[in-house]
């Protein structure tokens, strides 16, 4: 099916639209049957309603007894309490007070220098809203904060963002605002421990440095009033890492760029008062949440491709990815019965992807459907002195826009299914209004198909294993420094046996610490067969 007058009508019949916001939603090539939304009316209308109570305080995640609250982040008389309401906006204040004092300069570097660059520490929801927004909105000379991120306990990783942050000559400048909800992430705390140890080295005091964005009380918290560091922001429980993007943990990292914070939260309460109200084919989320039920079959069966054409959108399908994944991947439903559900995401850019992966959407296995991101205003600025038509009458923008409906088209001729987003051009407001429309979207979903949207019970199982891996190397540490150690070393059989751990992870471990010149081997053949001494 491509553009034909069949595909003009259905278009027709089935768009949303709404002006005020810039946004349409074409569903048109999702080929659900006549009675669709009528089979799905009671599911979607129960859906409304537990989004409603959820919205008005109800525990929405009971595995942890928590309130669901990131849409009174921007509506804050919405909250269901006082204390909630005083929260947000003595927040909203400090962030707006901090970032500007920092920016002008009235609050300096502790060598009277104003700040001039901001590293942001954290991981997961704690890195990717800031990373996405940054991307989208910031521009290429976003003075007078440069900006990195540290988001992984890798070394290289950190040590590339402080080299770069040496290179400019900054360290003296830079202000370090660690993100953790949680306040305990190793990943986290590891790059903010490396930071503070590189500060020291340079002779700095890296309390007045560092801000913390975390949940009152937490282990991150509490070093950071032990420190005195230079600020702390609150994080609640309320609010899931993943939807935090419009709590302090996304506000502070773009007010500090000088990103319009306030037309963020603007787009995303607009957003919110159309997505609230229960009446599905005015409703973008439940439309999107039901072309998601129909192209997976409620149970997952398809992934989401996303491909926005607007490369300052490289990052939604990331970002996508974790508020996705972590919330709709579950093993049970809320009734405590496996159904190993969830929607794999994935995507990057058009037409960029025409290049790499658009070939195997077209032409190998159909389990997917597209969500395109159309942009209709082309650029920001113009760095030319005057437009420039690439070919007579035609602009790169054209050509953009051409890759997107050709590629639409190729797809569709195919049976492969898509859906299409339109801005009328990306803001700080129209990001807002993206992101709320997702965050609602998928808790419309998880009701759909019956689960808890709001926990991630299954991360904690790698985490446990890592805190077991790293006990294990102490042991195999102890163990190879014992008097009786022979010379001549051990081999990971042996010493598995010895400190009571799995051979593989042993032998694992051992390599690691090898590689690392932190223990001697004595390679041998089969590589297993190797001896390890301390
Ligand atoms: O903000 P925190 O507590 O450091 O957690 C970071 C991320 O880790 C997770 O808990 C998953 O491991 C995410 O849900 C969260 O966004």
């Amino acid at each position: 099916m491509s553009s034909t007058s069949a595909t003009w009508s259905r278009f027709k019949d089935t768009l949303y639209q709404n002006t005020e916001l810039g946004l349409a939603l074409d569903i048109s090539r999702i080929p659900f049957p006549e009675d669709f939304f009528a089979k799905r009316e009671a599911d979607i209308q129960a859906a409304f309603a537990a989004m409603n109570a959820l919205e008005k305080g109800a525990i929405a995640n009971p595995d942890e007894q928590r309130m669901v609250g990131h849409y009174w982040l921007r509506a804050p008389q919405l909250a269901p309490t006082d204390e909630i309401r005083e929260a947000i906006t003595t927040t909203r204040a400090k962030i707006d007070r901090f970032a500007h004092d920092i920016r002008t300069g009235a609050k300096t570097a502790p060598n009277g220098n104003p700040f001039r660059h901001l590293l942001v520490i954290g991981i997961g929801g704690s890195a990717l809203g800031p990373q996405f927004v940054d991307q989208a909105l910031s521009q290429p000379d976003q003075a007078p904060m440069t900006l990195s991120f540290m988001d992984n306990t890798d070394p290289d990783g950190i040590e590339a963002a402080l080299k770069e942050i040496d290179a400019q000559g900054k360290v003296a400048t830079t202000l370090v605002v660690v993100i953790s909800k949680s306040g305990g992430t190793v990943e986290t705390r590891n790059a903010m421990l490396e930071t503070a140890a590189y500060f020291r080295d340079h002779g700095l005091d890296y309390p007045r440095h560092f801000v913390a964005v975390t949940g009152e009380g937490s282990q991150l918290d509490k070093l950071a009033q032990d420190e005195a560091w230079l600020a702390r922001f609150p994080m609640w429980d309320w609010v899931g890492g993943r939807t935090s993007e419009l709590s302090a943990v996304g506000l502070l990292p773009a007010a500090l760029r000088g990103l319009d914070i306030h037309d963020m939260l603007a787009g995303a309460a607009a957003m919110d008062a159309v997505t609230r109200r229960p009446v599905t084919r005015e409703n973008p989320a439940a439309l999107l949440a039901l072309m998601w039920h129909y192209e997976t079959n409620g149970r997952g069966e398809k992934d989401m491709v996303l491909l926005p054409y607007k490369d300052r959108l490289l990052l939604f399908s990331r970002y996508l990815q974790q508020l996705v994944m972590e919330s709709l991947g579950k093993e049970f439903d809320t009734q405590g019965r496996v159904v190993n559900q969830g929607i794999a995401v994935y995507g990057n850019k058009g037409s960029t992807d025409q290049h790499a992966y658009v070939q195997q959407l077209r032409e190998g296995v159909n389990n997917f459907f597209v969500t395109f991101i159309e942009v209709l205003k082309d650029r920001r600025n113009l760095l030319l002195k005057e437009p420039l038509e690439v070919e007579p009458g035609v602009t790169s923008g054209d050509y953009l826009q051409g890759f997107y409906l050709g590629t639409r088209d190729a797809l569709s001729e195919k049976d492969r299914h898509s859906i299409s987003l339109t801005i009328d051009e990306l803001t700080p407001r129209s990001l807002g209004m993206l992101i709320a429309l997702y965050e609602r979207a998928v808790g419309l979903y998880a009701s759909l198909v019956g689960i808890n949207a709001y926990h991630q019970p299954g991360v904690e199982a790698g985490k446990k294993a890592a805190t077991g891996v790293i006990a294990l190397q102490r042991r195999l540490v102890a163990a190879l420094r014992e008097a009786t150690a022979p010379a001549e070393g051990q081999s990971a059989e042996t010493l598995a046996a010895k400190v009571e751990g799995s051979p593989e992870l042993t032998f694992k471990v051992l390599e690691h610490l090898a590689a690392n010149g932190r223990i001697n081997k004595a390679p041998r053949t089969p590589w297993y067969d190797s001896r390890y001494r301390a």
